[in-house]
């Protein structure tokens, strides 16, 4: 009797998360798919997690933001429906450093490819991003309520930064702003500590790119890949690590 063919889910889709060293990208995918905030290792390479979102699958891609990992970077973007563009609010730099040395890396992405702007560590410079997750660890509670507008850091890049610099991307992309999506709406401020807006961020960007989903689809792309036939199998891009 001829076995049955093993099939393995293909991600339907790709999301990169692209910045500086010390940001917060890992720690943001690890609240996100973890519910936890968590000692990270600075990362080498990249590291994908797949997240089955209705009936798609989707890739979400963690890179390093070390400059000794750049020259990986476009290799990430290839292909990538949305890219999220992260800085550290309370670093300048971070900011800066998307638009000096980031950005170029998303011209391999899908022309299509929709971007985002996150500021994490806003748990250092806002008093409710410090107080806003229902689901911070058990027993933080009562320290986390007691912090006091003396433990804040001074903000370094304001949310309108974060929206100028959407526009230059779109500028940078060729796009007309008033055919894409808002700044408003594509800029967020997040926690990986706290939580704060973590999830509204990344389910965000699932239901935005599910059209590029099923347009993938209509131009009769397979959502399978056949294990069984190495020679002929056309190989998922996502499933390597570097
Ligand atoms: N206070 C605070 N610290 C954070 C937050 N997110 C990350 N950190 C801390 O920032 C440091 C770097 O976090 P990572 O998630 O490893 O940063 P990364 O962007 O993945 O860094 P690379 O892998 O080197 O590119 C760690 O010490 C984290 O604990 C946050 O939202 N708030
Ligand atoms: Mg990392």
């Amino acid at each position: 009797m001829a076995e049955p063919t093993k099939k393995l889910k293909k991600p339907d889709v790709k999301i990169v998360l692209l910045g500086d060293m010390n940001v917060g990208k890992t720690s943001l995918l690890h609240r996100y798919t973890e519910r936890k905030f968590k000692d990270t290792v600075s990362t080498v390479g990249g590291a994908f997690f797949l997240k089955q979102w209705g009936p798609y699958n989707i890739s979400i891609w963690d890179t390093a933001g070390r400059e000794q990992f750049h020259g990986l970077g476009s290799m990430y973007c290839r292909s990538a429906a949305a890219v999220i563009l992260t800085y550290d609010t309370t670093s300048w730099q971070s900011y800066v450093e998307l638009e000096e040395r980031f950005l170029s890396l998303t011209d391999t992405a899908n022309a299509d490819c929709i971007f985002a702007i996150v500021g994490n560590k806003a748990d250092l410079t806002d008093s409710h991003a410090q107080a806003s997750n229902p689901e911070e660890e058990e027993g933080t509670e009562p320290a986390r309520l007691s912090f006091s507008s003396s433990s804040l850091q001074r903000k370094q890049v304001n949310k309108e930064d974060a929206m100028a610099l959407y526009r230059r991307v779109l500028h940078y992309k060729g796009l007309d702003e008033k055919a894409c999506l808002p700044a408003e709406s594509m800029c967020f401020e997040t926690s990986a500590k706290t939580g704060y807006n973590v999830d509204v961020l990344f389910e965000t960007i699932f239901d935005l790119v599910v059209p590029s989903i099923l347009k993938k689809r209509k131009e009769g792309e397979s959502s399978t890949v056949d294990l069984e036939a190495p020679s002929t199998a056309k190989r998922t891009k996502a499933g390597c690590c570097a």
